[in-house]
């Protein structure tokens, strides 16, 4: 049997673009919090060992998360940036775990929406240089020119996927990868940013587009409806998908 797998959930975001009155990892979403819907997610699936949370310090809302004191999930201090959480995360687990590169996984507190399936997919891809959930790109992608707001160029669509979370590394090598780009100062919005700028070269495993990454205030109702379409489809399918 393969080992079961940790997992790190950035929480620690202000949430700015959101414009609500609170971090928007704790909006609801039909009556449960988003983090909480995330942390859920991971915690139901058998092949999670446990999940790290990063949570600002002095957060007022944590406490009241169901998870607050779950024997399966450890919380670290939130950093500046995204980067800084998750670096947070990964250190706890270098501090925890006998194999420092076994495979972890990373998944935003603002993406509630992940299925099993998407889960299970990355889960149980195998490749050395790690992995993570993307979308291929359904509309025509235009390079904007660096001065004006006019089209310089249309992109070949077939190369160009959007970044989803969960992303799957080893622990260590990630860990590296992530510092190295914070010495160096290179701008890192994933873990695979972190990990192309030292040289590795990740796979793309075709994600879900309902695994939205709740941004902004239309996000939470565009959540909402995708929330009722996954739970209809869920009644109907088992987890490989297949009607039932
Ligand atoms: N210093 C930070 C910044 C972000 N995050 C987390 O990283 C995930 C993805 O980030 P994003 O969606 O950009 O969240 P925010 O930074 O909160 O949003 P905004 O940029 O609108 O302020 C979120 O779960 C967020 O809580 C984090 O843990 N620590
Ligand atoms: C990690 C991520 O969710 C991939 O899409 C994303 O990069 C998070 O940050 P963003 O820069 O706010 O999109």
């Amino acid at each position: 049997m393969s080992r079961l797998m940790w997992a790190v959930i950035p929480a620690a975001g202000v949430g700015k673009r959101m414009l609500a009155d609170c971090p928007k990892q704790y909006l609801t979403l039909a009556g449960q919090s988003i983090l909480d819907r995330s942390i859920a997610i991971f915690l139901e699936n058998p092949q999670i060992a446990g999940v790290v949370v990063g949570i600002s310090q002095g957060d007022a809302y944590w406490p009241e998360s169901n998870y607050f004191s779950h024997d399966k999930v450890h919380v670290v201090e939130g950093g500046k940036e995204r980067s800084d959480t998750v670096l947070n995360g990964l250190k706890y687990l270098q501090s925890k775990l006998d194999d420092r590169q076994q495979n972890v996984l990373v998944h935003d507190a603002a993406r509630p929406l992940l299925t099993q399936q998407a889960l299970n997919r990355i889960i149980q891809h195998q490749g050395d240089q790690g992995a993570i959930l993307a979308m291929p790109s359904r509309d025509t992608v235009k390079w904007k020119m660096s001065d004006t707001q006019q089209a310089e160029k249309t992109l070949d669509r077939n190369n160009i996927w959007l970044a989803q979370t969960p992303q799957k590394f080893p622990l260590e090598t990630l860990s590296c990868a992530l510092q190295q780009a914070n010495e160096l100062g290179i701008d890192i919005t994933d873990e695979c940013s972190a990990m192309e700028a030292a040289g590795y070269q990740p796979d793309l495993i075709v994600g879900e587009s309902s695994n939205l990454k709740l941004t902004l205030p239309e996000d939470l109702l565009i959540a909402e409806a995708l929330l009722s379409f996954l739970s209809s489809q869920a009644t109907t399918q088992n987890e490989f998908g297949v009607q039932q």
